[in-house]
């Protein structure tokens, strides 16, 4: 959206349906165009306002085609929307269109109780028997049970209800919020793909892309009078104790009787309601921008805007996501742009309202100097000895490794300034060296005990040598491996051995030891100077009939193919997905074609059914 666009009460009715229909296809593919609480308080409003019997409002909005796979799903009860709230004003209305329909019921209005949940920002589905699907249109939507065995983690079991496909806040803060400008994004994203991209795979790998059934969130139980003056702190309260990102609270009416009395729309429950949080937004101009480089080389643009008070604080900077970003919205110096902040410490860019000069994307690196180039939506330098990501290196070892104070940018900056850039030099420097550096005495010595302090003082092993920053070996995965193998032999780790520990894919069991290898000098100077660091208790090798076994599960299953799955995996076999020259067992359910079965035998695959493998496990 490069256009400014018009204000609803210019657009004709059709004009309005058009532009919410593009709007809502923008939204669901994770590139909103305008502001959730712009398009239902401004745009949808003014639809209720002038045709409140429009078609447009009486059905669920459609995913459309953002995921769409060739198998529907045709929904048990229709999976609906929700009515929305963004004030204590509008809760209080709807606690009244409760109290007045118990009021009719008789039931006694103090005993009236309200749930109040976290709603989930992801993508909603509905898990049952073994099949999960999305909303769709609500009545039929896409079968996307195959994400199952790509990694997608299912909690609640194989009839868990409705439900939300999530991704760990926290996991999208720390890995990916660099690279997409939203978690809903990458998860519609990654259901809808037919080939992971690797940051999907490793996520998926990591288990933190789930479905979440509702009925498993964390909840605050409230009665009517507490509803209608204390909504916005008791909504508060349950979205940060939530894991997964939230765009709000929902509120359900917990009575049975009552529910059933209020009844729902084409569209949503009339006894449920969403409080969403108003994403503050607000209009202003790009004076410039700056180009940061990150520790992988990744040159990220931040847009110097004119200052703007935004939810109590004053802006001037706004993340622009990326480069490809930049040139896609073509934004310039002189630009007018949407900006939202929602919770979030760092505003974002929302929209181009009016463009300015021309978007330009640097050739070079602004740190370095050395050539830039794009690589899909990323601006990369490509010069590996680079200032800001020595810096921005150096910088993560610190920050993960938590145990060491005062080793902040000013300080990393120095240090590199004066050519101290590797991390077994820096524990080398001597007060005197830190002295003759320009830092105070008082602050050299300082920086000597901090150094003294991080070696002495417990740190866990997968903390350590996930501060390497090595890629594939975040926080997760260091700790998975270092589950098998000791930090101290990791130098002689082979794909193979990778491939043994479960949750470990092709790619990164390829990746990893060729980095460590790469990384090894360095790894082992610091391993050297005897930092104190704790140890998981390794896990046993189960041996099982399966162990090291290539498997592939298919066939309807009493038990959800997910939990066999899962079993073999922690029986040591390699679960695949589909047959292959690798494959070494083919366990069939019910309904497996004889196609399928041909080709497994003719690649000497042993073919069993579900009684026989389970008979050969419990052995
Ligand atoms: N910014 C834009 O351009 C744009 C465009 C279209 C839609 N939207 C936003 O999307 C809304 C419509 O989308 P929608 O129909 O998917 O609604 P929604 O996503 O805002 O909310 C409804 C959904 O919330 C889910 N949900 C999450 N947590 C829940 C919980 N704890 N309990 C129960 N349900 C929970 C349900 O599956 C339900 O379908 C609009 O009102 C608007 O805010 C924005
Ligand atoms: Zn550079």
């Amino acid at each position: 959206m490069s256009q400014a666009i018009k204000p609803a009460a210019d657009m004709t009715t059709k004009e309005l349906v058009t532009f919410l229909q593009e709007a809502n296809q923008a939204y669901r593919s994770g590139e909103p165009i305008i502001a959730d609480e712009t398009y239902d308080q401004i745009y949808l409003k003014t639809l209720q306002q002038r045709e409140p019997n429009h078609p447009f409002l009486n059905a669920v909005e459609p995913e459309s085609d953002v995921v769409s796979t060739n198998k529907k799903v045709r929904h048990e009860t229709p999976m609906l929307s929700t009515d929305k709230a963004y004030t204590q004003e509008e809760i209080t209305a709807y606690v009244n269109r409760v109290l007045k329909i118990a009021e009719k019921l008789k039931l006694p209005l103090d005993t009236i109780q309200f749930r109040i949940t976290p709603k989930l920002d992801g993508m909603a589905a509905r898990y049952s028997n073994d099949i999960l699907a999305t909303r769709g249109n609500g009545q039929l939507g896409n079968d996307i049970t195959r994400n199952i065995a790509r990694g997608l983690q299912t909690l609640g079991g194989a009839n868990a209800g409705t439900g939300e496909i999530v991704i760990s806040k926290r996991y999208f803060d720390d890995n990916l919020s660099d690279q997409f400008s939203h978690p809903r994004n990458f998860v519609t994203g990654l259901i809808g793909a037919d080939n992971l991209s690797p940051e999907a795979v490793e996520a998926m790998q990591d288990k933190v892309v789930r479905f979440v059934p509702y009925t498993l969130l964390n909840q605050e139980l409230c009665n009517a009078n507490t509803l209608s003056t204390r909504a916005e702190e008791l909504c508060a309260k349950v979205e940060s104790e939530c894991e997964y990102p939230v765009d709000g609270s929902v509120i359900d009416v917990m009575d049975e009787q009552l529910r059933a009395e209020m009844g729902s729309t084409n569209h949503h429950h009339n006894w449920q309601i969403a409080k969403k949080l108003a994403g503050e937004t607000a209009t202003t101009t790009v004076e410039g921008i700056t180009w940061q480089t990150g520790r992988t080389g990744r040159i990220t643009p931040v847009l110097n805007v004119t200052t703007i008070n935004l939810s109590g604080a004053d802006i001037s900077n706004v993340t622009g996501h990326n480069a490809g970003n930049i040139r896609n919205l073509n934004v310039g110096i002189g630009a007018q742009i949407e900006i939202v902040r929602s919770g979030e410490v760092i505003p974002k860019l929302l929209a181009v309202v009016k463009e300015g000069e021309e978007a330009v994307i640097p050739a070079t690196c602004s740190a370095c100097d050395a050539p830039a180039e794009m690589e899909r939506d990323f601006l990369v330098c490509q010069n590996n000895e680079c200032v800001a990501k020595v810096e921005a290196r150096l910088q993560h070892f610190f920050t993960i490794l938590g145990n060491i104070d005062l080793f902040g940018p000013r300080t990393i900056e120095i240090l590199v300034s004066n050519n101290v850039v590797d991390l077994p030099t820096i524990y080398k420097q001597t007060a005197a060296d830190f002295e003759a550096m320009g830092f105070g005495a008082k602050q050299s010595t300082n920086l000597v005990e901090q150094l003294e302090r991080s070696r002495s003082e417990p740190v866990e092993d997968w903390r350590f040598l996930a501060a390497f920053g090595i890629h594939h070996l975040g926080r997760g995965d260091s700790r998975k491996l270092l589950r098998v193998h000791k930090l101290e032999t990791l130098n002689t780790l082979t794909k193979d051995q990778m491939l043994e520990i479960v949750g470990f894919g092709e790619i990164t069991a390829e990746a990893i030891p060729i980095s460590l290898a790469k990384n090894w000098p360095v790894i082992s100077e610091m391993l050297a100077l005897n930092f104190t660091l704790l140890s998981d208790e390794p896990v046993e090798a189960i041996e099982s009939p399966i162990t090291g076994k290539h498997i592939v599960f298919t066939g309807s299953m009493e038990l959800p193919r997910g939990d066999m799955q899962e079993q073999a995996r922690k029986l040591g076999a390699t679960v695949q997905t589909s047959v292959n020259k690798k494959t070494e067992m083919l366990v069939i359910g019910d309904k497996v074609g004889a196609k399928k079965i041909e080709k497994a035998e003719s690649l000497g695959t042993q073919v069993i059914t579900v009684a026989d493998y389970l008979a050969l496990i419990s052995d």
